[in-house]
């Protein structure tokens, strides 16, 4: 099986050194071209600045696309399905906005469009997802579904090294995206948890710009270190439940107590759990980003193809009512400004240097903190633990 890959950075060169190493299993494949940028040398004889070279080569069966971002990502994906090639892609920023157009062009060309890699990295949480979801009704979705984040936050309460400084390690390492903020401001998991409730729910959420989303940028040693104090570990995290017809959908700062599984999850690891009528609490745990554990995923996706192995068929054609008032919760507010009048509805009450808000819709915590925010762009805010049962 010949297979071009799309981009060489690290997730391409690590689908490449995995091909290279060939083990019983990965003998039969190979890699045709890889695609560089127009102003890089070509350094080996597969790479090429030729998109076209690679769509008209009849002899190359599976695109791998690894640039990241959306456009050419999304022109080169469709292409490539458009020419009866199978794509296999870790892109979950092009994935989460063109999930729906992509899986209508495979089929239309009766080609495959796998991304296990887009969701925890190593981790095979897409395919343990569809697997509950044939079975079950998958009612929730949660989890550390960030690498970068999850180090950084890690890094910081177990050396009290600074944001900054931690975010040039997940950097160099090869965790972060090209623009980090995306990991630093939960658009990251923002798309990795759009992925998840589309397979889950069978609905297409292509625009998540309105959802509430709120990042770890404006953390500090010092917030990590009072959380710590009271045997509480905080984790950037993605939630979404279903009831009924409606479906809500956060990503946000947490805290978990010190016993948790969350807050235990280390490094670069994700864990992402989903919760399914018979099936109950299931768990995923593993390298949530870097360049093997990324890599392997994507070429377990190419192993499935070259052995017929089908996944979950979903059309995303579910009509679901996005509701942000469906689950309630506890949260703590740091800022400069005297915001407590905002959430006088909601018991606010002073905990050290923190305002605690209770039992607040989570879509009014999030309105309510952009209002923060203008006052004082440095504000944070946590949920307390027990959050997100279902009102
Ligand atoms: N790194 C990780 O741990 C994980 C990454 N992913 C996803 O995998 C994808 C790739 O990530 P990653 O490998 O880390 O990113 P990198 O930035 O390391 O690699 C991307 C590569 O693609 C090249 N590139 C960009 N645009 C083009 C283009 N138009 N034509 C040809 N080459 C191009 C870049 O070149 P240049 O350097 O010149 O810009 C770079 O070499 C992203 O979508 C990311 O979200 C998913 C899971 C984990
Ligand atoms: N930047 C991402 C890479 C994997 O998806 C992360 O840190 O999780």
């Amino acid at each position: 099986m010949k297979i071009a890959i799309l981009g060489f950075g690290t997730v391409g060169k690590g689908v490449y050194k995995i091909i290279k190493k060939a083990n019983v299993q990965t003998q039969d494949l190979s890699v045709s071209h890889i695609l560089i940028r127009k102003n890089k040398a070509r350094l080996m004889p597969e790479m090429t600045d030729d998109m076209n070279e690679i769509l008209n080569d009849s002899q190359t069966d599976v695109i791998v696309e690894a640039i990241g971002g959306i456009e050419p990502a999304h022109e080169y994906i469709l292409a490539a399905l458009n020419h009866g090639k199978h794509v296999i892609t870790a892109n979950k920023a092009v994935i989460a906005k063109y999930l729906k157009e992509f899986t209508e062009a495979a089929d239309k060309h009766n080609v495959k469009f796998y991304f296990e890699a887009s969701v925890g990295g190593g981790i095979p949480w897409i395919q343990g997802l569809e697997k509950a979801l044939r079975i079950d009704n998958v009612n929730s979705i949660s989890g550390i579904f960030n690498g970068t984040s999850n180090f950084i936050l890690d890094q910081m309460s177990r050396n009290g090294e600074s944001f900054i400084d931690v975010l040039k390690k997940a950097q160099q390492l090869g965790y972060a995206e090209a623009d980090p903020s995306a990991d630093i401001d939960g658009i990251d998991v923002a798309n990795k948890l759009c992925i998840s409730a589309d397979i889950a729910y069978d609905i297409d959420i292509h625009d998540h710009k309105d959802l509430p989303i709120f990042g770890i940028r404006n953390i500090t040693c010092a917030d990590v270190k009072y959380f710590q104090a009271k045997g509480l570990a905080v984790k950037l995290i993605g939630r979404t439940h279903q009831k009924g017809n409606k479906f809500d959908y956060v990503v946000e700062p947490a805290l978990f107590l010190d016993r948790t599984l969350e807050a235990n999850t280390p490094d670069n690891y994700n864990l992402i759990s989903l919760n399914g009528d018979t099936i109950g609490k299931l768990d995923f745990f593993g390298q949530g980003a870097g360049m093997f554990p990324t890599a392997n995923a994507v070429v377990q996706d190419v192993l499935d193809i070259k052995e017929s192995k089908s996944h979950l068929k979903r059309d995303f054609n579910k009509k679901m009512e996005y509701c942000p008032e469906l689950t309630k919760g506890d949260y703590l507010v740091r800022s400069n400004a005297d915001v407590s009048e905002l959430f006088g509805d909601f018991q606010p009450t002073m905990e050290g240097a923190y305002l605690a808000v209770h039992q607040i819709p989570v879509g009014e915590m999030h309105r309510l903190m952009r209002k923060v925010l203008q006052k004082d762009a440095a504000a944070f805010m946590v949920s307390l633990p027990s959050q997100g049962a279902v009102a």
